[in-house]
């Protein structure tokens, strides 16, 4: 799986590949073990290594023309990509596939979630990952909150920037969190209000934001409604995430302009998952987009943000 994210300034781009199946892919390629984990350890590196490199050099194309020129990575897969895995992880091996994560350059890698167990065994060592990742310094570990008694649970493990998770579809809501959009909203509202006065960080995701496995095609409107509530309520990003990867640059240029319409562009992030092969184009649509490449052009430092990659 795959994200890419601009940071810094105008608009944050998250890609990921199907989620689960991309990192996922990778995971049982390298192994359930810390000794596959390090076979793969130079791809990883070498990856980093490139996305930096090519970062600064000129465009080579009229294609790349208005991308940014600096890319920042942020890496999800130690939650996102390990939350559906099958069989459970060790948790030994999830902090060594953090740790390498960190190693190879990344700085911020979303770590864990503080979710219901029952929901979500996979990750029902959050606590555990947080302890074992406390002393890396120089790197950001945000987690996902779905409630206060997560933001609770999460702060009391070291957390130091959470997330929110809502979606723009009433059927994934209820399905993902047991509720509905709005009843998540007043949860979420609460969440923020608790880490605001901590100075908490909170990222706001928003998950089918061009189509949901249930309801079909999500319009842009319902997506700019969440985001704009997402935004009033503190969120200091808001990542759009087309979880089902049924994307293109024909249905995520419209869902960005409607939400580009309500929440300033630095604060946005998107979050493409690849299931259909659409991750790169639907990222660098994204890129294109006229007010990020605006934006761009000023010449002020940008950043691109790669949440996941799939190494398949
Ligand atoms: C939201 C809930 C908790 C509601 O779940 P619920 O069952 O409605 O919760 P509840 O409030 O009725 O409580 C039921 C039990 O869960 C406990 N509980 C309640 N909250 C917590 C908590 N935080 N941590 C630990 N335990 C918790 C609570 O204490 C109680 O325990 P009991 O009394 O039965 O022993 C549940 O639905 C849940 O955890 N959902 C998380 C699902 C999830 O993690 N999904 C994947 C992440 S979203 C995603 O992947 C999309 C994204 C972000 O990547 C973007 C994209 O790809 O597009």
């Amino acid at each position: 799986m795959f994200a890419l994210h601009e940071m810094s300034r105008q608009m944050r781009i998250v890609c990921k590949n199907g989620a689960v199946s991309g990192f996922g892919g990778f995971f049982r390629a390298a192994g359930n073990d810390v000794e596959g984990l390090e076979a793969s350890y130079s791809s990883i590196r070498r990856l980093s290594s490139n996305w930096n490199q090519s970062s600064t050099k000129e465009p080579i194309s009229n294609l790349l023309k208005n991308i940014p020129e600096f890319v920042k990575i942020v890496e999800v897969g130690p939650r996102d990509g390990l939350q559906n895995e099958k069989h459970i992880v060790p948790t030994a091996v999830k902090v060594k596939l953090i740790e390498m994560l960190v190693a190879s350059g990344l700085d911020v890698v979303e770590a864990t979630s503080f979710v219901s167990p029952k929901w979500v065994p996979q990750l029902a060592d959050a606590k555990d990952v947080m302890k074992a990742i406390r002393n890396v310094e120089g790197v950001r570990f945000p987690v996902l909150t779905p409630n206060l008694k997560g933001f609770e649970a999460a702060v009391a493990a070291g957390a130091k920037e959470v997330a929110i998770f809502a979606a723009a579809s009433e059927s994934f809501s209820k399905s993902n969190i047991n509720c509905s959009i709005e009843d998540s909203l007043i949860r979420y509202h609460d969440v923020a209000t608790a880490a605001t006065k901590l100075s908490i960080p909170v990222r706001g995701y928003i998950s089918c934001v061009v189509g949901c496995p249930v309801e079909g095609t999500v319009l842009p409107s319902q997506v700019a409604y969440v985001a704009k509530k997402l935004y009033d309520m503190g969120c200091s990003e808001i990542s759009l995430g087309d979880t089902i990867g049924v994307g293109t640059p024909g249905t995520v240029i419209p869902m960005l302009e409607a939400v580009t319409d309500v929440v300033p562009t630095d604060k946005l992030a998107v979050h493409y998952h690849d299931t259909y092969g659409q991750a790169l184009s639907n990222i660098l649509a994204s890129l294109q987009e006229d007010k990020c490449g605006t934006e761009i052009n000023k010449g002020r430092q940008t950043g691109l943000e790669i949440h996941n990659m799939d190494f398949n």
